[in-house]
């Protein structure tokens, strides 16, 4: 018996149809409903997709959801295609492969597999067959392993002399590229295949895939261009998709019991139907999350790669049947357990790279029938992800590996940007995965409810500050141990990743993990020399043998230290003239830069981002003396809150007061001094600016304009209204400026300032205590915003100043008005005309702003009880237009102070009136997105 024979001789049903149809267009039909029994294409782009197979024209690269019919797109052609032979099937699931054989000679289809599982007699039979003139084998699978050995390479060439041999299908595809997270290094060899037999034509499966890893697969397989695309869309509509932060919740585990429970539905103690799947970092991290959901009612069990295979097999089984509801698992737990009624999918820990993400949560709701898709995101645990990719990168040797180290990195920061910016989810993925953007609308926190997704962000944002001021040295000086902790937890994510067996990857994580240990044991090593090493005698440095920066050590913190203290004294030199009544001692200004070097050294990572803080701090203080303005640094300067001061004074043997008291700092001064002060203080800066003709020192030509003297002394104070409430309690406000490192904020950069500033600008959120989208209540919002911006003449800086100056001096706030008046109406006249008064010369665009918002102050000030209740009045009506969604909540604010005012200067504050306004607005418009459209 040939082979030929042998094969047909065991396989029961081999393939025996004959086609009618001549043209391989009518074949594809007749087979698709003999053969398969399928009545038409499942979509679109499978049917595309497998006439552009069976024409054989070129290489195509197909990408489809999961279950969404990948599999016939190279069946149907291996039997119905331009042409004859055998297709080869590469795919790396054993158990996958071993089921598709089964289906398709159940259908009378001749397919093999040939994979380590296979005995040798069965090798020796497919392979006999494979090598006659006329394989009776159409389809035969094989693993990328298989394929790179020499039996197979010659099995190979057999064909392609015989020329039988048709198209080679590489399934899950996405293999090939480092961003996925199904990495398959033996994946990486197939281009050479490509190229070895260039004339069959290549066929690329893959799930849905970022447009990078699409890349991936195109020039790692080497596929020939132009390549056939066919891709599915990726939107997911049956899933919903939010994220929560670990942070700002009391109990995270009640929020994950919660969101497991409403996935799963009401009924589902009864009925059993649905499941849930979380992801976890680490083993431990399963098995702890396991055990929480349990003892809080849900039955819940671990299952990972620390566990015995047969446990492993056995969690896999009765999650499967229902017999538990949710499985705690790490990264790979896919593969094979695909269940259509998963309900929710929970990421306790991020996901490393959006198509990972995509593919995990995927997992969900199979059955197009709604789920839930949550992460539970933290800071640790991304700062964590980051670091170890970061020391990923610095640990890669070859330029292949620092490239993917690198993307690796990359794709973990988009899926960053997921987690902390407020982006419609589904069109956030839908740009990675490179497909027409499509808002939601609705299944997503980000489109169903924003306003709850803002403060989820703002409340995150608030953790970052308060986590920052609450850390101490002695939470800081364990970062030598956290980082061994951080190997051993590196070590342990890569493990869990790696339950496909790849030693490759493992010796390459292992060599990775030692070197990394043994630099930082080096570093170790070398920060305890530098501790024997005693510090320098007269150290200014605070706590000089800290190493919060391992290479930053004494010697540089004094180098920088005399610079700052230097550049500080030059524009206290600059300034103080301007300033009477405002001094400093030698000793406070050394106290201001040795605070100040101390908490850059404290906060910042490495040498690098400790140089770039200075290199700001130096030009903002040169910056400042060039305007001359007092830097913040001293305008906020507190000797009894100086960390140097207190320790100077820990260590003073003798009893001589080396920290003379200042008699007031430049906020004291503000807060104590009487209007005789600020005379002096109008009548030397008029000498001044008549003698210099600056323009700035317009700042404190009016002894009235106190809050903009302020505000110009420390400019980048301008948008924290709130710490200037007035003049009677601004050494307090002066200390909560200190608390929430405004000091830090104004010398850092955009990025930073932008995030310190949440604690100042915005009003106080509500605490989400079970972390589930709780709305807040809009009447409060609108209140709150309300109040904060405008309301009360108490909660603006400026207005405040005024009227409390003005009463001093015995004036009326009417004289303030025309005071104001006539200066906007002589500053709007012609700012440039040559008759224009010396004085007014001085005047910048802010004074005319501020004149006119002192102007608005002042008339809402005249009646702040009508104020009140015309804003009131307003909040109603508007309220009900922001819950349909018609204005922002910024918008809200804006509209209601510019009606409320309006109403009260038209003294039209009624009912009737503010239902008018309010409706004459959206008469125009249906939506408000500018302020103008008011
Ligand atoms: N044209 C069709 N009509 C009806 N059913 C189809 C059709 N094409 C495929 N199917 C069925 O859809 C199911 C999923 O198909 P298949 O296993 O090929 O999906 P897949 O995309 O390869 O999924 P995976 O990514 O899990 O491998 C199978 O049961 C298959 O028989």
């Amino acid at each position: 018996m040939n082979g030929k024979e042998v094969a047909r001789e065991n396989q029961p049903n081999s393939y025996q149809y004959q086609c009618s149809s001549t043209g391989f267009k009518g074949k594809v039909i007749e087979t698709l409903n003999n053969v398969f029994g399928f009545q038409d294409f499942i979509n679109s782009v499978q049917e595309d997709a497998i006439k552009s197979v069976a024409s054989a024209s070129q290489d195509v690269f197909i990408s489809m959801p999961t279950g969404a019919g990948k599999s016939l797109c190279y069946q149907l052609p291996a039997l119905a295609g331009q042409r004859n032979g055998v297709t080869v099937v590469i795919s790396p699931l054993i158990a996958s492969m071993t089921v598709q054989v089964k289906q398709l000679q159940s259908r009378g289809i001749c397919a093999e597999t040939l994979n380590c599982t296979v005995s040798k007699e069965e090798i020796a039979r497919v392979s006999e067959d494979l090598c006659s003139a006329y394989p009776c084998t159409k389809l035969l699978y094989v693993t990328p392993e298989q394929v790179f050995t020499d039996e197979f390479h010659s099995i190979l060439d057999q064909l392609c002399k015989n020329r039988m041999f048709a198209y080679v299908a590489v399934d899950e595809a996405h293999c090939v590229s480092q961003w996925s997270h199904d990495f398959h290094p033996h994946y990486l060899k197939l281009g050479e295949l490509r190229k070895k037999y260039s004339r069959v034509p290549w066929v690329a499966l893959t799930i849905t895939v970022s447009v990078t890893v699409m890349n991936d697969v195109l020039y790692y397989l080497n596929l020939k261009p132009p390549v056939a695309v066919f891709k599915a869309s990726s939107f997911r509509s049956n899933i919903y998709y939010d994220v929560v932060f670990k942070e700002c919740m009391d109990n995270p585990f009640d929020d994950l019991k919660s969101f497991a429970l409403s996935a799963l539905g009401k009924e589902w103690e009864f009925t059993k139907r649905g499941s849930g799947i979380v992801y976890c970092q680490t083993k431990e991290s399963c098995e702890m999350v396991a055990d929480k959901l349990t003892k809080l009612g849900l039955n819940s069990r671990p299952c990972h790669a620390g566990l015995k295979d047969e446990d492993q097999s056995q969690a896999q089984h009765d999650w499967m049947l229902g017999k538990i509801s949710v499985i705690v698992t790490t990264i790979g737990f896919r593969k094979g357990t695909d269940i259509p009624s998963v309900r929710f999918v929970a990421h306790w820990s991020v996901a490393h790279s959006v198509d990972g993400y995509y593919q995990e949560s995927g997992q969900a709701g199979g059955d197009g029938q709604p789920a839930r898709c949550r992460i539970y995101y933290s800071r640790e645990d991304r700062n964590l992800i980051m670091d170890i990719l970061k020391k990923d990168e610095q640990a890669a040797k070859t330029q292949e590996e620092k490239i993917k180290a690198h993307s690796a990195y990359k794709s973990f920061k988009i899926m960053r940007k997921y987690c902390e910016e407020a982006h419609c989810r589904h069109s956030f993925l839908m740009k990675e995965f490179g497909d027409e953007l499509y808002k939601c609308k609705k299944y997503c926190d980000v489109c169903y409810k924003p306003r709850s997704v803002d403060r989820r962000l703002d409340h995150f944002e608030a953790t970052r500050v308060s986590k920052k001021k609450n850390s101490n040295h002695s939470v800081e000086t364990s970062n030598e141990l956290y980082e061994v902790e951080r190997l051993e937890q590196k070590k342990e994510i890569y493990n869990c990743k790696n339950t496909s067996g790849d030693t490759n990857r493992e010796d390459h994580i292992d060599r990775a993990v030692n070197s990394l240990s043994n630099t930082i044991k080096a570093e170790l090593g070398k920060v305890k020399d530098e501790k024997l090493i005693k510090p320098p005698k007269n150290s200014r440095v605070l706590e000089p043998l800290s190493s919060f920066i391992l290479d930053v050590n004494v010697n540089t913190r004094e180098e920088y230290l005399s610079k700052l203290e230097e550049e500080i004294k030059a524009n206290y030199n600059t300034c103080t003239p301007l300033l009477s009544g405002f001094r400093l001692e030698e000793q406070d200004i050394l106290d201001c830069a040795t605070d100040k070097e101390f908490s850059i050294f404290k906060t910042k990572k490495n040498i690098d981002m400790y140089k770039k803080e200075f290199a700001q701090v130096f030009k903002a203080l040169r910056e400042s003396s060039k305007n001359l303005e007092l830097h913040p640094l001293l305008v906020c300067f507190d000797e009894s809150h100086s960390a140097s001061k207190r320790a100077r004074n820990d260590t003073l043997v003798s009893g001589k007061d080396i920290s003379k008291e200042r008699s007031y700092s430049l906020c004291d001064t503000v807060t104590k001094s009487s209007l005789l002060k600020q005379e002096k203080l109008f009548s030397s800066s008029k000498d001044l600016a008549s003698s210099t003709n600056l323009s700035n020192i317009a700042v404190i030509q009016r002894s009235s304009n106190f809050g903009y003297q302020l505000k110009n002394l420390i400019p980048s104070c301008a948008s924290y209204s709130s710490i200037f409430t007035g003049t009677q309690n601004m050494v307090l406000k002066r200390n909560e400026v200190q608390d929430y490192e405004i000091l830090k904020t104004l010398n850092s950069t955009e990025e930073e300032k932008k995030e310190s500033s949440f604690s100042f600008e915005r009003p106080p959120f509500a605490y989400e205590r079970t972390g589930g989208p709780v709305e807040m209540d809009i009447e409060k919002i609108g209140a709150n915003n309300y109040e904060y911006e405008t309301c009360s003449s108490s909660f603006n800086p400026l207005m405040n100043n005024f009227i409390e100056i003005d009463n001093r001096s015995g004036t009326n706030n009417k004289s303030i008005s025309r005071c104001v008046e006539k200066e906007e109406k002589s500053v709007s006249s012609n700012s440039g005309n040559s008759t224009f008064p010396q004085k007014r010369e001085t005047h910048d665009n802010n004074n005319i702003e501020i004149a006119k918002k002192a102007k608005i102050m002042q008339s809402a000030s005249t009646n702040p009880v009508h104020l009140k209740s015309a804003a009131d009045l307003v909040r109603k009506f508007l309220n009900p237009k922001y819950k349909e969604n018609k204005l922002s909540k910024e918008m809200f604010k804006k509209i209601c102070r510019t009606l409320s005012h309006r109403l009260v200067d038209q003294n039209q504050v009624t009912e009737k009136h503010a239902k008018e306004a309010v409706d004459e607005l959206f008469q125009k418009k249906r939506a408000l997105n500018s302020i103008d459209d008011v």
